[in-house]
């Protein structure tokens, strides 16, 4: 077996305990079903925790770079060199991530899967560096199908080893200028809807920019049919995406809940799951970005975001809203007295 098919062989998600699990939350001191999506959380950790009293102690954000050889073709409003700057403020405690991870108590690591400068003297990065930057995906594939399966096996043991020191949630994020035209295109061949519907402004873009980059991405599409995840993948793009989705099957692989980010988190969580389906019951989708081509990958997962918040930063920040929610729904089952008692105590 592949070290590819070893990640890849996720057992479903064990149900045994789920009837079990519903009537505990069912037999909480509140009406029934009245806190609706935080009962489903609440079964859906016990599930994935294999514990009666599921916990999220130890939160903790992977935030993956890495750099898109197709900003060369004018599809980002900000520069390529943001990617390194947004690194260094990330490693320096600065982002909006970093913030918000302080505010939920998550821890953050940052990891460079393929920004297209040497990183090499910086401190506290995770060094997971693929190549710099990748091909331009206009002219070729964006990777080879050797890196883009290194990549997914990088992005999984650094999830691996996150689990290993102690994390029992996993939120994912990314920062990468460009990426945002990766996802629309791995979204219009997965999912699969047409291409303009999966094209928005990104970061930001005047009306011309948005149209430029429509222009740009018909042409890379028009380049190959890939369908298959792995191509399609290879063929767009990037190394952040391919680590995110990596470190997604890992997650599933070891029962740990994964938060799934914006819409280039779901692009990736949308690689993963066509490659192995069953990893979608340890999946949490976060947030609802305003980039049009999430919704389609909602769509097409039957998903349903947490929060919608009019957000598109990335970097993990919707990941990171949605931790509270999560530790409330522990909460429910560990200290919320039993409606049996409340109902004895008036008679
Ligand atoms: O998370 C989102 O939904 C999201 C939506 C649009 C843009 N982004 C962020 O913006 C960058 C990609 O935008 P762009 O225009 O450079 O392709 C990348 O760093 C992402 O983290 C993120
Ligand atoms: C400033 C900036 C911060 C980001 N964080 C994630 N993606 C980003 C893109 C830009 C442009």
């Amino acid at each position: 077996m592949s070290k590819l098919d070893t990640l890849l062989a996720i057992p479903s998600l064990d149900r045994t305990s789920q009837q079990q699990m519903q009537a505990a939350v069912d037999g909480k001191a509140k009406p029934p079903r009245a806190l609706g999506r935080i009962e489903e959380l609440a079964v859906q950790l016990a599930l994935i925790q294999n514990k009666p009293l599921p916990a999220v102690r130890r939160p903790q954000l992977l935030v993956f770079a890495g750099d898109h050889g197709l900003t060369s073709s004018g599809v980002a409003a900000f520069p390529s060199a943001v990617t390194v700057s947004m690194v260094d403020t990330l490693l320096a405690g600065r982002a909006s991530a970093n913030a918000f991870a302080r505010v939920v108590g998550a821890q953050v690591s940052v990891i460079d899967a393929g920004v297209a400068a040497d990183l090499s003297d910086r401190q506290g990065l995770i060094h997971a560096k693929i190549a710099m930057g990748t091909q331009d995906a206009s002219e070729h594939p964006a990777m080879d199908m050797d890196q883009a399966v290194s990549a997914l096996l990088v992005g999984a043991s650094i999830a691996t080893q996150a689990i290993a020191n102690g994390a029992d949630l996993i939120c994912l994020g990314e920062m990468g200028i460009g990426n945002s035209s990766a996802a629309a295109l791995i979204i219009h061949r997965l999912s699969p809807a047409p291409l303009q519907s999966c094209v928005g402004p990104g970061a930001g873009h005047s009306p011309e920019g948005l149209a430029h980059k429509h222009k740009v991405l018909a042409k890379v599409a028009a380049r190959t049919e890939a369908t298959d995840p792995l191509d399609v993948l290879a063929q767009f793009g990037g190394y952040e995406i391919a680590m995110m989705a990596g470190a997604l099957l890992a997650c599933a692989k070891a029962r740990v809940a994964v938060v799934i980010d914006g819409v280039i988190c779901s692009a990736a969580a949308l690689v993963a799951l066509r490659l192995a389906p069953q990893a979608r019951e340890y999946c949490i989708f976060a947030h609802a970005s305003v980039e049009p081509g999430h919704k389609i990958i909602m769509d097409a997962l039957q998903a349903k975001p947490l929060l919608d918040l009019d957000m598109r930063v990335g970097e993990g920040t919707g990941a990171l809203l949605a931790i509270p929610l999560l530790q409330a729904a522990c909460a429910l089952l560990s200290d919320v007295a039993d409606l049996k008692d409340v109902l004895e105590a008036s008679a």
